[in-house]
């Protein structure tokens, strides 16, 4: 059996993501657009606001009128009109008048500043209406001007930002019926495995439930993708070759869980060698995943995650996600890496780079790490509780409580451009 090279994590993520792609553009409506990405900047089409409106219910008059006005000298002006917001004033505001004016409303003509009814006194007399301000304003007071909060042309949202409530607030401010996102790129997914059961399965001697489609699936929705499921197969090779030969055909890239190692019945390598794809590589540097195998045919990527539960879970986060971001435009695709502070002792020495599923949780201002559940590849329970790898450079031997760590955070939106930069993990 030939032996396998690993190569170091940063080497095997740059061969994956030269593959990455973008994918095309199409456009969803408005109501639809939460969690997608952005296909082109936005720019503003108009300013912000669109017209001189007024903050406060209250008056607008000259602002020049009030000179010289005093608790003990007040002025008078005739009220003219309302406006309630969305009209517009009629008549040109003379001095001595005033325009009662709701929030919102535009500033009417002839007029330079807003007084809160607060600080007015509200008449009727003669027939008509009044109003009495004991306080001088100021031209400007309490008007919102014309593009005070965005100029026409101004550049607001990058193409790749992630959509969320206050992206979709400015796309409906400039008239964004149609949102133009990255379309989702189209992942399918195989688990392999003579021992899995279904879900809804009686457990059976020798065999367990299939734990990585339902989980592969999650974090590839949770990563912008639109899965394919293309069912689990037992472990022999013909049908096993037709069925990921026949998925390929349906599929932007392709994923399959278990059988990349050097068992007998660990199918993958064969799989893709008959497939004619081309292996990126088979081995990488790292704990859990070393297994992890991608290869490509023409455009596509083939990613062959371990069966363990863990190493599984990891190969995702660290090799598909970011080729999923990099297709939804996002410039900053890689997990975001933080320090950490260790809350417990990690004596286990690290032969290669560690990514150990861990909690992160934050107090007085600092930011802690600690293992969400046992470190081992065949684990499935300290999923559950991860949202961080902590990143043990390899070739450590251990690390203790208070220590300051990498930690790579994969469950937020935010992310990096690249994770390897300020360090080399062996
Ligand atoms: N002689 C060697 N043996 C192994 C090596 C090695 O280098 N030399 N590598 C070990 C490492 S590291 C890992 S990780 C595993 C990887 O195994 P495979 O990716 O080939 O996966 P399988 O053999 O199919 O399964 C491994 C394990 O995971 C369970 N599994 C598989 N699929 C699922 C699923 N959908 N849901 C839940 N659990 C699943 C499966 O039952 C096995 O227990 O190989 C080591 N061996
Ligand atoms: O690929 Mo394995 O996960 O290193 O235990
Ligand atoms: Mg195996």
């Amino acid at each position: 059996m030939k032996r396998r090279q690993p190569i170091r994590v940063s080497d095997a993520i740059n061969r994956v993501m030269h593959y990455a792609q973008p994918n095309e553009i199409e456009t969803v409506q408005i109501e639809a657009c939460d969690d997608r990405t952005l296909a082109e900047d936005i720019v503003a089409t108009h300013a912000i606001p669109p017209f001189p409106k007024s903050p406060y219910d209250g008056y607008a008059f000259k602002a020049m009128d009030t000179k010289g006005a005093s608790q003990n000298k007040h002025v008078t002006f005739e009220v003219i009109e309302h406006i309630p917001a969305g009209k517009v004033g009629t008549k040109q505001v003379q001095t001595g008048q005033a325009v009662r004016i709701m929030t919102g409303a535009p500033i009417p003509k002839g007029t330079d500043c807003v007084a809160m009814f607060e600080i007015c006194q509200s008449d009727q007399q003669y027939g008509k209406e009044w109003m009495t301000i004991k306080r001088e304003m100021a031209p400007g007071d309490n008007v919102m001007a014309q593009g005070s909060e965005t100029k026409e042309g101004t550049k607001l949202l990058h193409k790749g930002t992630y959509i969320n409530p206050g992206v979709k607030a400015i796309l409906a401010t400039f008239g964004y019926q149609e949102v133009p996102v990255a379309k989702r790129p189209v992942v399918g997914l195989i688990t392999t495995g003579t021992e899995l059961l279904q879900v809804g399965d009686e457990l059976k001697p020798g065999k367990i439930r299939n734990s990585n489609g339902p989980m592969i699936a999650s974090q590839l929705k949770r990563a912008g993708a639109k899965v394919v499921e293309l069912g689990s197969l037992t472990d022999e090779f013909t049908t096993s070759y037709q069925a990921v030969e026949k998925g390929l055909q349906r599929v932007d890239m392709l994923i399959t869980t278990g059988g990349v190692s050097v068992g007998d019945y660990d199918l993958m390598p064969a799989i893709y060698e008959k497939l004619g794809a081309k292996t990126l590589f088979n081995k990488v540097a790292m704990r859990p995943g070393s297994v992890t195998t991608v290869a490509v045919r023409g455009k596509q990527l083939l990613f062959g995650l371990s069966g363990n539960p863990s190493a599984c879970y990891v190969g995702f986060e660290l090799f598909v996600r970011p080729t999923i971001r990099a297709a939804l435009y996002e410039e900053t695709p890689h997990p975001q890496k933080i320090k950490a502070y260790l809350k417990t002792d990690f004596p286990k020495a690290n032969p290669f780079t560690r990514f150990v599923r861990s909690t992160i949780s934050y107090a007085h201002g600092n930011v802690y790490i600690e293992p969400s559940g046992i470190d081992k590849s065949a684990v499935v329970t300290s999923l559950a509780k991860a949202n961080a790898f902590m990143v043990l450079p390899g070739g450590t031997r251990g690390f203790q409580k208070g220590q300051l760590v990498d930690a790579l955070l994969f469950q937020t939106e935010q992310g990096q451009r690249d994770i390897w930069q300020d360090v080399s993990y062996e």
